[in-house]
């Protein structure tokens, strides 16, 4: 995954300080936006402290007429809030400029190209329909060689227009150039399932429907919309987070041993996976649940109903809590449900992925107590490793207990986003989704969406900071 040595273009990959550096360019298409400021520029900073991009320029264009004093304080802020700033990073800010610009105006992205310098990569921190636009107009205008592509989830807005987006840019650069950006595949404890499942005997050989009764992959968020209506209204749960982030989880879940961690080997065993991954009995009625929240309080904070959030319209439906019920259909897991569920405004925090294995074929006739199932859990914040089994427990040895066994993860050497730039630097796609993959995710959920639009589903309710509705398809949890 890190041994790339050469980018698809030919150029030197990895630069590091103290080797001849090559410029480098980011273009960060919507750098006024959120994203940019909580989540991808702080990566950015952390990736320059590590000591690599020692000759990067910095561009942003956002729409709004900014000035590269005003950008200069939003890179130096985004930059502080991931630890002190170095010389790299100070140089960074110094340097950086802000164009304003529409970037679907042809002429305005003759402008930004025309200012980027060496090795370029160009981000789309943008509306996923703006990203489908922008990418039309530079399919006209054509891109200097080498230029590598970041865009950001969700790719395209349905099956439709992400085969026609994936049509446009790999007309643009080759298929190893486009980076679709999915950060869980930034966060190492993500990464962490592969060698949790790979590197020991102890998971793998039980990790099939002989002794598996369920997967569930359950990301409890207590953040509400935060001020993202103009995005989040028009995405909903589903399609913000199970249709990539929880995806990609099941994909690292459920898929067999890749002989390398290289992107062909990799990515290969995930399309692999997903291509066969379908909705409980191809019934998205009874095996899917939507709902959103009501005012409430989430840990001490009071949030409004997510129908009277400021930008969002309450006829629109959109869900805040999506669950779904899948299908592997492989000979490894055949029979196994996967059951997926991301929700905000919740009390619980639980964000992980739980394996649940099957109750022994045979407890021994005086052992008393086989009352839960055993449970191998994968916590994605805080990042551990949690193991819940069943033992002789303290007292009367007869007596069955279950006991809990966790390890610490660890924080990652950098977090997603510096992760996935550095991946698009270093013209390594490995942890970015490839082009049939991110088709094949929307293919998936689809019917789903379809259901729901049809409003075969109804959407339930659930006050914020509540446990979400009480019909969840992921209760009650099985038990022997
Ligand atoms: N925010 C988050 O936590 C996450 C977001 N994402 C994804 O990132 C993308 C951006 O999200 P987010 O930052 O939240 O959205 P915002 O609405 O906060 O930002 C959108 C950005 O796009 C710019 N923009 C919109 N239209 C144009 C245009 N025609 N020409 C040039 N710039 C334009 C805006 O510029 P201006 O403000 O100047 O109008 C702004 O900089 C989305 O695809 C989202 O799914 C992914 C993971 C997490
Ligand atoms: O992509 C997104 O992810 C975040 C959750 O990711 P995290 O890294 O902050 O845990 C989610 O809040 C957001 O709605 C979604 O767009």
């Amino acid at each position: 995954m890190r041994t790339s040595t050469a980018s698809p273009a030919g150029s030197p990959a990895g630069h590091r300080a103290g080797e001849d550096a090559v410029p480098q360019t980011l273009l960060l298409l919507g750098a006024s936006g959120d994203l940019a400021a909580r989540l991808l520029l702080p990566g950015l900073g952390r990736l320059l402290a590590s000591g690599a991009l020692p000759d990067l320029r910095l561009i942003g264009s956002g729409m709004h007429d900014w000035g590269d004093e005003r950008w200069r304080r939003r890179v130096a802020d985004s930059f502080a809030t991931a630890g002190p700033s170095g010389p790299r990073e100070t140089e960074v800010v110094r340097s950086t400029r802000y164009l304003a610009a529409d970037v679907t105006s042809e002429e305005d992205l003759r402008r930004l190209l025309a200012a980027c310098q060496g090795q370029t990569v160009i981000f789309f921190a943008l509306p996923p329909e703006i990203t489908g636009r922008a990418a039309a107009v530079l399919a006209r205008i054509g891109l200097p060689p080498g230029t590598r592509l970041m865009v950001e989830k969700p790719f395209g807005t349905d099956l439709a227009s992400a085969r026609s987006l994936n049509d446009i840019l790999t007309r643009l650069v080759p298929e190893e150039q486009v980076h679709r950006i999915d950060h869980f595949l930034g966060k190492s404890t993500v990464v962490n399932i592969i060698g949790l499942r790979f590197a020991n005997r102890i998971f793998e050989p039980v990790l099939n429907s002989s002794h598996v009764a369920c997967v569930d992959i359950v990301f409890d968020e207590s953040l509400g919309l935060e001020g993202r209506a103009g995005y989040y209204d028009s995405a909903g749960a589903l399609v913000d987070m199970v249709q990539s982030h929880l995806l990609q989880i099941l994909a690292l879940m459920a898929m067999d041993a890749p002989p390398t961690l290289d992107a062909q080997d990799l990515r290969g065993h995930k399309a692999q996976v997903l291509r066969a991954t379908r909705v409980w009995d191809d019934d998205p009625v009874r095996w899917s649940r939507r709902a959103r929240y009501t005012a409430g309080e989430v840990h001490g904070r009071r949030l409004p109903a997510y129908a009277d959030e400021p930008g969002t319209d309450a006829t629109r439906g959109t869900e805040t809590l999506a669950e779904v019920v899948l299908a592997v259909d492989t000979w490894r897991w055949a029979g196994v449900p996967f059951r997926l569920r991301a929700g905000k405004a919740l009390a619980g925090r639980r964000k992980e992925a739980i394996i649940t294995f099957r109750p022994p074929p045979r407890v021994p006739t005086g052992l008393t107590g086989y009352d839960q199932f055993d449970r191998l859990r994968i916590g994605f914040g805080p990042d551990q490793l949690g193991l819940d089994i069943n033992i002789n427990g303290p007292g009367n040895p007869l007596d069955l207990d279950q006991v809990h066994l966790s390890a610490d993860f660890g924080p990652g050497e950098l977090p997603p986003y510096g992760e996935v730039l550095r991946g698009a630097f270093d013209g390594d796609p490995t942890l970015s989704v490839r082009g049939d993959t991110a088709e094949d995710c929307w293919r998936i959920v689809e019917p789903v969406l379809d259901v729901w639009r049809a409003g075969e589903v109804p959407l339930r309710e659930y006050p914020a900071g509540g446990r979400g509705p009480d019909d969840s398809l992921l209760t009650p949890a099985p038990s022997p």
